[in-house]
């Protein structure tokens, strides 16, 4: 093999992005269940001779990634969550190629939620919901893995029970202190499991959707709080600290959790003229809805690191 000219380093990876495939599965009692994934794959593979001296011989072509995934959405029989198909397809790029020496496969997946009506499940209609569940995984040869599930796309909002008080006040501050104000973000989350390796993956039970599913609970219910008295977020920060938190004590095979939570501000209306200093007062009830500028606000929350 040859190698980069000496002094030049190279780092590469090659693959396919936003592979589209949808897959359905049908029940023996006429049920149908249905997914739609937004793959991409990216393989770290041992192919420098195609970036140095143009010889293609151990490229994976980047089409091939992309038929890899239709005929192992075919393989899966059963109903697949996105991080055991995103396992199965790693499995393949890096036991397959020897040239292969990780894979990094993401996915996204479309909200399609079974419809109901009269309360009752369809058995084969579907409506698009809104928050996405992802994963993003980097499976290496020799069974090394690192895992991380993640939701876009969650908005959530409170009409109450938020402030913002004591902070910086300098010359150029002017926003008023309050104890009373909305409070919206759209959570991106992404949480790594402690299973490093393959063969740590649980067998079923464990189900990778079920947990999803109640990570966006607990992340969700410590946003909101009771249902009556609701919980009061004196920031941002402090209430997503308070969501890693919860995450972190319920679930012992999450290692991490990161917040993106952005301070999306609604703005009070207040409407004056000349004439009339008082055609609307905002009283807590009429407010400008606005997208940008936006705060931006994230952390990651970890575990303490033991010191054995
Ligand atoms: O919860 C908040 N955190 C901030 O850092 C911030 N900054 C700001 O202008 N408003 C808010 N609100």
């Amino acid at each position: 093999m040859t190698g980069p000219p000496k002094a030049l380093k190279l780092e590469q990876s090659h693959g396919k992005g936003s592979v589209r495939v949808a897959r359905v599965w049908r029940g023996s009692d006429g049920r149908h269940s249905f997914a739609e994934w937004s793959v991409s794959v990216s393989l770290i593979s041992d192919c420098l001779s195609a970036y140095i001296s143009g010889d293609n011989s151990s490229i994976v072509a980047t089409d091939t990634m992309k038929n890899t995934v239709y005929v192992k959405a075919k393989e899966c029989t059963e109903i697949t969550s996105v991080e055991e198909f995103a396992i199965h397809l790693g499995r393949h790029f890096t036991s397959f190629y020897p040239q292969v020496t990780a894979a990094i496969i993401k996915i996204v997946e479309k909200p399609w939620e079974r419809i109901h009506v009269d309360g009752l499940p369809h058995t084969h209609g579907f409506k698009l919901g809104s928050e996405r569940h992802t994963t993003d995984i980097t499976i290496y040869k020799h069974g090394g893995l690192r895992i991380t599930s993640g939701i876009e796309g969650l908005a959530l909002l409170k009409t109450t029970m938020s402030g913002f008080e004591g902070f910086v006040r300098d010359q150029y501050t002017i926003l008023p202190e309050t104890r009373e104000r909305m409070l919206a973000t759209e959570v991106t989350a992404s949480w790594r499991y402690t299973f490093d390796s393959l063969s740590m993956i649980p067998g079923k039970p464990y189900c990778f959707t079920e947990r999803y599913l109640n990570v966006k609970k607990v992340l969700v219910d410590t946003f909101f709080g009771p249902l009556k008295e609701g919980v009061y977020s004196p920031s941002v920060q402090n209430t997503l600290y308070l969501m890693a938190e919860a995450v972190l004590k319920r679930f012992s095979d999450v290692a991490f959790v990161q917040l993106k939570m952005p301070n999306i501000h609604f703005l009070p209306v207040n409407l004056s003229s000349k004439d009339n200093p008082s055609i609307v007062k905002f009283q807590d009830d009429v407010y400008l809805p606005t997208d940008q500028p936006h705060g931006t606000i994230e952390a990651t929350i970890s575990r303490p690191v033991s010191k054995m």
